[in-house]
């Protein structure tokens, strides 16, 4: 007997072979909030808790057309992106979401997370890049999800308190995207972790309690990939933003080591029970 057809989102993304980060992190959040993923495969990584070993990036019309495949016959309420590799691939992107209906102010809303490095400070793509996601993407972003890091280097604002993560989220939001979302995990003075959400008049602030765990690797894929499946779920920016803040709270929570250094955040704790056969 066939089921009703759930939301679906796409994370057009890179692959972690860790399984904590990356289209992996995304998928698994997206299957244990109701979503059914899609996925535009960017790169292939070499990961593990010690860092990024290798890569090799995916050809950049190849991007565009798994993007292209699956809106025209799938349909997608949703797309978000994580690493993008190259400037190549975030201008393949950008046309690839024009076309498919995908952006700011189009049908189908763009949550564009920054990824800039890996957690050991390898970066995921160049100068470059940079330019292109800061001109190209940030531009048709219903949202952009920055960490502390990608403030940084979007802006050159240092972020030390949450009033100046306010300041990053005006500066952020006069690059182009509809709302700004500042995480707040490299915040590690500050003993909540409170993430600030912009949309040009108001912020909302996303409270938490900071969790003294090592193993966060996958936190921003977390957060920014749940916020995407609660915009696919018809959810408005404010709702789905505290809803991926739930979410990564808690994976944090229940996060667990698994290698020599930084552990996965987990997607367990939102799994049914186990059935019976
Ligand atoms: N130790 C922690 N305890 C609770 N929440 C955390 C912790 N570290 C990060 N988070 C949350 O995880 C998400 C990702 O945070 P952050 O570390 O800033 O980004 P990234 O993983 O992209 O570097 C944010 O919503 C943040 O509030
Ligand atoms: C392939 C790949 N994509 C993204 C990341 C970074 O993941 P993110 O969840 O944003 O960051 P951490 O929470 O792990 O710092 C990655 N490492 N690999």
């Amino acid at each position: 007997m066939s089921q009703a057809r759930p939301p679906a989102a796409l994370t057009i993304a890179g692959s972690d072979s860790g399984g904590a980060a990356g289209l992996q992190a995304d998928l698994r959040t997206f299957v244990t909030c109701g979503v059914h993923g899609l996925v535009a495969v960017t790169a292939v990584t070499v990961q593990n808790t010690l860092g990024v070993h290798d890569r090799t990036d995916i050809p950049a019309n190849i991007v565009a057309a798994q993007i292209e495949a699956v809106a025209d016959d799938m349909g997608l309420q949703a797309a978000k992106t994580g690493m993008l590799a190259s400037a190549e691939i975030i201008h393949a992107v950008a046309r690839a979401c024009d076309k498919a209906g995908i952006g700011r102010d189009a049908e189908v809303p763009f949550v564009v997370d920054p990824v800039a490095a890996s957690m050991h400070g390898h970066p995921l793509f160049d100068e470059a890049g940079l330019s292109a996601l800061r001109e190209e993407l940030l531009p048709r972003a219903t949202v952009v999800t920055p960490n502390l890091d990608e403030v940084r280097l979007l802006t050159g604002i240092d972020v030390t308190d949450r009033d100046r993560m306010r300041e990053a989220a005006v500066a952020l939001r006069d690059l182009g995207p509809r709302h700004v979302l500042v995480k707040s995990g490299h915040l590690v003075e500050d003993p909540e972790c409170v993430d600030v959400l912009y949309d040009g008049t108001t912020f909302t602030e996303l409270p938490g309690p900071r969790f003294a765990t090592p193993h966060t690797h996958g936190a921003g894929d977390a957060m920014a990939s749940a916020l995407t499946a609660g915009l696919a779920r018809g959810m408005e920016m404010a709702e789905a933003a505290k809803f991926g803040k739930w979410f990564v709270s808690n994976a944090v929570e229940h996060s667990y080591p698994m290698g020599a250094k930084v552990g996965p955040v987990s997607a367990f704790w939102r799994l049914a029970p186990e059935p019976s056969p």
